[in-house]
């Protein structure tokens, strides 16, 4: 893909349904009695994968269009797969179908690309184990493939070391079939989806913030069989963010992304965008299915640098590609810390990031937990995307206000989480 700078950026857009929330609706419906209903899911290739390995267990799931119907067969209703699960490039799908099939009566192995089998499994089998699962990695080092047979499983207090949303739910789903209370105990509040919508399906599950510091732990109690739902996703807003910074950094610029999911555990991109002096501003504000969810008003506005950290982290860590890139043509010094789990993601994001901004001649130097970015002008370069979506998208902004052309390689990636990026973004140009 090239593309080249532009101004007057003008109109509005609507971004597909939320990547993390998708893929619940589907594994959640999977496993309630009854047939789930839902609009606006996103067929990206990562949601995608978790419909494929849901029917190679037995259910039924027909789609129409962004509506997707499981026919769920409650919790003990699935069926040993035939072959090994396929999970792509989704972390999302391995590490949350992981605390479920750890829980099932049959074998199974999971396994996706090159990507996906070299991002770390220990922080599930570690817990899983402790359950009483038996996980292993099959290559002994760490990674999927995976194999899981069957265990039985004790409700645990799981501390865990990483504000990791993936890594509680994996522990949360695994203890719908332990034999007490599991509770997970993270550093900080990651995205709460998975808390969210098991407790719509009927789940009993519990949260409380911790008094006096940031950790956050989520309780489940076995027992409830779940029942089927109907829900609607809301716009996914890591893929808004694209369009928000578009607006905000694009001169003369003004754009609405319509219906964005809000949720305070994921919106902390927005937070930051303010703190930047960006003209930013949420409408129609609404709740759906536990979920908030608004309209986000953008116009063309100075940033400066900022520092980000701390506890803002999980609200926006699928978020940093992006506001790299705005730190980049921001005034003065953006710090970037606390987010050394960048590096386990598609691609280590320190360096893709680093590595492409240096190549547009940005001033910016990776650290063990972020980057250090000095702003200033961007000029056009080849982006090496590696196959990571978010640093396709996120130079694909870059390049609208770099001086000269940018390619951007491999950028078919971004089916990923966006499919149709590229048709959003030249509706708007
Ligand atoms: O639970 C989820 O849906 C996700 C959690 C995050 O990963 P971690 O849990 O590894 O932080 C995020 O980066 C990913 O895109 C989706
Ligand atoms: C990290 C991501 O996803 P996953 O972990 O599901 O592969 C992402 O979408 O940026």
């Amino acid at each position: 893909m090239e593309l080249s700078s532009i101004t007057g950026l003008k109109g509005k857009v609507s971004v597909p349904g939320d990547k993390s929330i998708s893929h619940r609706s589907v594994m959640f419906g999977s496993l309630a009695q009854g047939t789930t209903e839902i609009h606006n899911y996103l067929m990206g290739a990562d949601c995608l994968a978790t419909i494929r390995c849901f029917r190679k267990m037995g259910i039924e799931i027909e789609e129409n269009g962004s509506t997707v119907l499981v026919h769920g067969r409650g919790l003990h209703g699935l069926s040993a797969p035939s072959e090994i699960l396929d999970v792509g490039n989704s972390g999302t799908t391995t590490r949350l179908l992981s605390g479920i099939l750890a829980g099932q009566p049959f074998d199974s192995k999971l396994s996706g690309d090159e990507s996906l089998n070299s991002r770390p499994m220990k922080r599930i089998i570690d817990p899983l184990t402790q359950m009483g699962a038996h996980v292993s990695s099959i290559l002994r080092n760490g990674c999927a493939p995976l194999y899981i047979t069957p265990g039985t499983l004790h409700g645990i207090h799981y501390e865990s070391p990483v504000a990791s949303a993936q890594v509680k739910s994996c522990i949360l789903l695994a203890g719908l079939y332990a034999d007490g209370e599991t509770a997970v105990t993270e550093p900080s509040l990651s995205r709460n989806h998975t808390e969210l919508m098991l407790r719509e399906f009927g789940a009993d599950i519990r949260s409380v913030h911790d008094i006096g510091s940031t950790k956050a732990t989520a309780t489940i109690i076995p027992g409830n069989e779940l029942s089927a739902q109907k829900i609607t996703v809301p716009g996914d807003i890591s893929s808004a963010a694209y369009f928000i910074a578009a607006g905000l950094i694009a001169p003369d610029s003004e754009v609405l992304v319509e219906n964005v999911g809000i949720n305070p555990t994921r919106a902390g991109f927005l937070k930051v965008c303010e703190d930047m002096g960006g003209d930013i501003s949420l409408l129609n504000e609404r709740t759906e299915g536990g979920e908030k969810i608004a309209d986000v008003l953008v116009r063309t506005s100075r940033l400066h640098g900022v520092t980000v950290e701390g506890d803002i982290i999980p609200a926006l860590i699928d978020e940093i590609p992006m506001i790299a890139v705005m730190a980049a043509v921001a005034e003065g010094t953006t710090v970037i810390k606390d987010a050394a789990e960048l590096k386990v993601k598609e691609t280590d994001r320190i360096e893709t990031v680093t590595d492409n901004l240096k190549a547009m001649g940005c001033d910016v130097t990776p650290t063990s937990d972020g980057m250090v970015i000095n702003g200033g002008k961007l000029k056009g370069a080849a982006i090496h995307t590696l196959l990571d979506h978010r640093i396709a998208m996120a130079f694909s902004i870059a390049a609208l206000v770099a001086e000269g052309n940018t390619k951007i390689l491999d950028s078919h990636c971004v089916d990923v989480s966006y499919p149709t990026f590229y048709d959003t973004f030249e509706d708007l140009l």
